[in-house]
Parts: C-alpha cells; sequence; structure tokens
C-alpha cells in the first residue's frame, strides 16, 4: 500500500537558491512525523509543493500514491495548515469554519464538533480578528480536520504559542495519530516536536540530514554522553572506570566520566556495591544531535 506521504527527489529551485535539493522522505498513518530544519531550510517549500501550491523543479510529491492536484476528493484526504491558516477577522470563529465547511458540503454539525475538539466552543461566537494566535491556530487545525482527513500536515503550528499551548497541541497531535492519522509537523523548534514525534525528518540547506525513528536516531548517533556521580565516596568508582580505559574527572564527591552510559556506570556499581547519591546522565541530548546535523545555533530565531 502507498504511503499516506511520499517525497521522492524532490527539488525546488527559486534562480540560484536550491529551497529544495533532493529531497526524500515517507510518512506512515497511526504516526507523528517531526519535520525539521532551521529557518531557511526548505520546509515551507517542501510543505507547499505536497499540497500542489508550488511545482517541484523536478521530483515528486504524493498523498496516498498521488500528487495532490489529481485526488478526487482532496478535503476528505488531507487537511493542512500553512501560515497558521488565513481568516476573515471581521467573522466569529463558527462563521468562518461554517464558510469553509459549506464550501466542501459539509454540515454545520461537523463544524460545531470540531469546536469543542479544538477547546474553542465558548468562544465559537466571538470574533476570529480578536483571537489569540493560540485560538487562532486552533481554528487553523479545526479548519484542516473539516474533512476527517487521514493526513494532516501542518506548518510550524506551535509558532507563537505558549508553553501551556504547546502542550495542548502536543496531546492533540498524539491523540490524532492514535486514531490512524498520518501527521506531518513541521518545526524549527527541536523541543517542539521531540516529545511529540514517533519520527523525524531533519532537513538544512534543502537537504536531508537524518531521517528515521526518534529513538532510533538518537541511538546511531552513537553519542554517549557522560555521567555525572555523586556520593559520599567516589573514588573507587572513578578508578574502576578509569582502569577500563573511560576518561574521569572529578573528586572523593563527584566524578564526571566522559565516555560511558548511564547503564555502564550503573553495573560497575552494583557489581562493586558502592552507595552513590546522584546519577546523572549528561548532554548527549537529541539537542545536541540536531544542532550539530543542521548548523543551527541554540539562540532564538
Ligand atoms: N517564492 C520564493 N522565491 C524565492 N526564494 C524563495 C521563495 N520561497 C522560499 N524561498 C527561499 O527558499 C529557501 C527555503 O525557504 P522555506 O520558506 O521553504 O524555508 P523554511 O524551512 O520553511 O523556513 P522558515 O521556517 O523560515 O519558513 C529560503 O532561502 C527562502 O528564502
Amino acid at each position: 500500500m502507498a504511503h499516506a506521504i511520499e517525497v521522492t527527489g524532490l527539488t525546488k529551485h527559486f534562480g540560484p537558491v536550491k529551497a529544495v535539493d533532493d529531497l526524500s522522505f515517507t510518512v506512515d498513518e497511526g504516526r507523528v512525523t517531526g519535520f525539521l530544519g532551521p529557518n531557511g531550510a526548505g520546509k515551507t517549500t517542501t510543505l507547499r509543493m505536497l499540497l500542489g501550491l508550488v511545482n517541484p523543479t523536478s521530483g515528486s510529491a504524493t498523498v496516498h500514491g498521488q500528487p495532490f492536484v489529481t485526488l478526487s476528493d482532496p478535503v476528505h484526504t488531507v487537511g493542512a495548515v500553512l501560515d497558521g491558516g488565513m481568516l476573515h477577522p471581521g467573522r466569529t470563529g463558527r462563521n468562518h469554519l461554517r464558510t469553509l465547511a459549506r464550501a466542501s458540503g459539509i454540515g454545520d454539525r461537523r463544524v460545531d464538533e470540531l469546536m469543542e475538539l479544538v477547546a474553542l466552543r465558548e468562544a465559537a461566537n466571538r470574533r476570529a480578528g480578536g483571537y489569540s494566535l493560540g485560538m487562532r491556530q486552533r481554528l487553523g487545525l479545526a479548519a484542516a480536520l473539516l474533512g476527517d482527513p487521514k493526513v494532516l500536515v501542518l506548518d510550524e503550528p506551535a509558532n507563537g504559542l505558549d508553553p501551556q499551548g504547546i502542550r495542548w497541541l502536543r496531546d492533540f497531535l498524539r491523540r490524532l495519530a492514535g486514531e490512524g492519522r498520518a501527521v506531518l509537523v513541521s518545526s524549527h523548534v527541536l523541543a517542539e516536536v521531540s516529545q511529540t514525534a514517533d519520527d523525524v525528518v531533519v532537513i538544512a540547506k534543502g537537504r536531508s540530514v537524518t531521517q528515521g525513528p526518534l529513538q532510533e536516531i538518537m541511538a546511531r548517533s552513537g553519542r554517549q554522553g557522560g555521567v555525572r556521580v555523586a556520593g559520599p565516596d567516589v573514588r573507587k568508582l572513578g578508578d574502576l572506570l578509569y582502569a577500563d580505559g573511560a576518561r574521569v574527572s572529578g573528586d572523593a564527591h563527584e566524578i564526571t566520566v566522559a565516555d560511558r552510559t548511564g547503564e555502564q556506570v550503573g553495573r560497575v556499581i552494583a557489581q562493586h556495591q558502592i552507595v552513590i547519591s546522584e546519577l546523572v546522565p549528561l548532554g548527549g541530548s537529541l539537542e545536541d544531535v540536531y544542532f550539530e546535523l543542521t548548523g543551527a545555533t541554540g539562540g532564538p530565531s
């Protein structure tokens, strides 16, 4: 069976700019796929090509095996939120959704159901122009879900959300995947998707730098971030690890082991019955891997 989304050799040049360069990846149902990369990496251009809004220079992007423009029933096949979703500021949230629904032959009942689902029921009769950014993002999600599509494409839906909004979104995306939908969600902030995504596709300068199940990428990066251990007397532990070839620094009460995992150190502790008060794995986080792969900086963008 065709993948929910399949991107193959996708390339887009804007004059001399290679916005997307020979990109290939797949997205499957029942999973949240994080599409990650720093600003300007080519995420939006990729999603726009997937949705038939930009013509590729070469390569293809399909939904259920077909280019978006040839889908016989796009509204019920794929839902998308790009640019936070467009809306008429003078309309109420409910009317905005009703207008979209009617254009696709979808009834008002579905609109009310969705307003409830995205926690906008109480604000349904307020002008959407007065909605907070988080509310507008949620209204955009409701619009994307009107046709109950199995595939969702969301461009930076967490942009501008507060921590509470991000948490809501995380739970919501997990729920959508739990219902068997394929969810492709872009972000330039790793932390926004690292707790939600099953799979990630990381791009930089239009090219894929890594992709696959999140857990595998962490493991594949082969990092052993090191471990800090504290205790009443951890000298013996340090000596044992040093004798085993590890790089160890510290003093009697606290040592840092540069190239061992928490489990490896834990085994030595258990074997030699050493009393400790703390064991903290260091670094080796996905964040480090992400920055290393994309050349992104840790600062705000
Ligand atoms: N219509 C266009 N004309 C010319 N260059 C473009 C156009 N659209 C995008 N680009 C360029 O293509 C590159 C990729 O942009 P894109 O918006 O796809 O990146 P992005 O990863 O979505 O970044 P952001 O998170 O900032 O939106 C950038 O260098 C951008 O300036």
